[in-house]
């Protein structure tokens, strides 16, 4: 290499890292250029989670070398990579939640401490959002813990992207869409491609495919641990990607079933002044519109007025797969097995004692049917990656008897070979006569739906059903407020 020629912004090479008996990297080369956007895309727990916290000196590998610039890098930690301007959005958001806005702007960038500091991070991170997310309405003197998962997304990137005395150069972002709508999205691609065009690198890691097709100059697959296919962005085609991490393409995944429901409501809710809300026996009925504008209210006002009290019983009447896994789906201190059993234990149980057999077995039975990818069922849930511990939680939910299944963007990280069995699990079961309510920030499963109640500011402005519900009606609707 002569010296004109640029040099990786970090180079890692034959890097293996395992846990316990699992090799989540086995023997990993990959080294990042300056003004490129590479797209790594694999199953969940193929490693990608792993070698993102190599490259950002969040962990050491067992073996391989870490190059920055050209040089060899001894002891590479956090520190060391925020000082070379790498920064990370992780998948599991990782902002103080009792702090404000730009109380964590300050955190992550340590120049910008001393005399009138609130007023220098308060410009950073307010620039920054203002020109990644034009229209935003955040303020940076809200607590964190007060934002929306979809707002919280947005200050993690544009907190990764901003400058406050050190320039970002690669920026890691690891399923940075997906709690964003498609719009917010759309934003933050741009933004990805006009970085990358000054200079700037990204790692982009997305189970949506297109997304990274057409974002990223590069895609990297890895499987197993290891990265099994690298090439342009432009020779690779959403197939391709699905057959390269392992999956088979399933032509059928992205069909309605259309199927006669003419029986009676068996969920109402009216929520303001708008169109009442309303679900049949069997059906599948999609909650659309911009996050953040009353879906996830929905859901839980569904869930409340259905008598649910969050007690195990034999019979529940719904049963609820949350999105934000962190905040209220995972019990982090219990293993894989009673995270999952913990809603069915009214039906596990005969005269309060839990079967344990039963509960092995029941829990072996969609370990296999969704793909759990762990060695042992009674290791810690966070020993999964993230799409894994999102499976267990849709898991937990569809074991139950309860006939309502209520859905907020529950595919959250899961890869597109489980997501594809999960829409067939959930057509088999519609069919079978359960009602799903399911929110999503993807078009595409929100086409899947029988239903489409599209929500703007609090209330449903538009009912959109079979053949009209298409990407362009919900978007005229979530917009304009009425149907296209
Ligand atoms: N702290 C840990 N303890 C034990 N095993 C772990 C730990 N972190 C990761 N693993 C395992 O390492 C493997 C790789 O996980 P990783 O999080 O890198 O996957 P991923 O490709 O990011 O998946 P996803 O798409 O679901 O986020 C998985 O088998 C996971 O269970």
């Amino acid at each position: 290499m002569t010296d004109r020629m640029p040099k990786a912004i970090i180079d890692v090479a034959d890097v293996k890292v395992s846990f316990g008996a699992v090799k989540a990297l086995d023997g990993v080369s990959l080294a990042i250029m300056p003004g490129e956007c590479v797209g790594l895309v694999g199953h969940n727990g193929a490693g990608k989670s792993t070698i993102v916290s190599v490259i950002n000196g969040g962990l050491s590998p067992h073996q391989g070398t870490i190059l920055g610039e050209g040089e060899l890098i001894a002891r590479f930690g956090i520190n060391a990579a925020r000082a070379r301007g790498v920064r990370c959005v992780f998948q599991e958001l990782s902002l103080c939640p009792n702090l404000t806005v730009l109380e964590n702007t300050r955190i992550l960038h340590r120049h910008l401490g001393g005399l009138g500091w609130r007023k220098r991070a308060k410009q950073v991170i307010e620039r920054s959002l203002d020109t990644m997310f034009p229209g935003h309405g955040i303020a940076s003197d809200r607590i964190v813990g007060d934002l929306s998962i979809a707002e919280r997304q947005m200050v993690e990137i544009a907190m990764a992207f901003s400058d406050g005395g050190i320039p970002p150069r690669l920026i890691i972002l690891d399923e940075p869409t997906s709690s964003l709508d498609a719009s917010l999205a759309e934003q933050m691609l741009a933004h990805v491609l006009r970085f990358v065009a000054s200079g700037g690198s990204v790692i982009l890691i997305s189970h949506i495919l297109h997304e990274i097709i057409t974002t990223a100059s590069r895609i990297v697959v890895m499987k197993d641990g290891r990265i099994v296919a690298e090439r342009p962005a432009e020779a690779w085609t959403e197939n391709g990607l699905v057959e390269a991490m392992g999956s088979v393409v399933k032509g059928e995944a992205h069909r309605r079933a259309i199927r006669d429901l003419a029986e009676a409501p068996v969920v109402v809710e009216q929520i303001g002044h708008g169109i009442p809300f309303r679900a049949k026996r069997g059906e599948i009925v999609g909650l659309a519109g911009l996050a953040g504008h009353g879906q996830t209210d929905m859901l839980m006002k569904l869930h409340a007025s259905s008598g649910a009290d969050w007690l195990p019983r034999r019979d529940p009447a719904v049963t609820f797969v949350a999105g934000d896994r962190r905040l209220n789906g995972v019990f982090e201190l219990w293993s894989i097995l009673k995270n999952f059993s913990v809603a069915s234990l009214g039906d596990l149980a005969s005269r309060g004692v839990v079967n344990a057999d039963a509960e092995v077995q029941r829990a072996g039975e969609w370990k296999q049917r969704i793909e759990i990818r762990t060695p042992n069922m009674a290791n810690r849930m966070l020993s999964l990656s993230g799409g894994n511990q999102q499976k267990v939680l849709f898991a937990r939910a569809l074991a139950t008897r309860a006939p309502v299944v209520l859905m907020d963007d529950p595919m959250r990280g899961v890869d597109v070979g489980t997501k594809q069995e999960v829409y067939e699990i959930i057509r088999q079961e519609a069919a079978h006569g359960r009602t799903f309510v399911w929110y999503s920030t993807e078009m595409e499963e929100v086409c899947l739906c029988d239903r489409v109640y599209v929500f703007r500011e609090g209330a449903i402005v538009a009912e959109l059903a079979g053949d009209a519900v298409t990407e362009e009606n919900i978007l005229a609707s979530s917009f304009t407020g009425v149907a296209a």
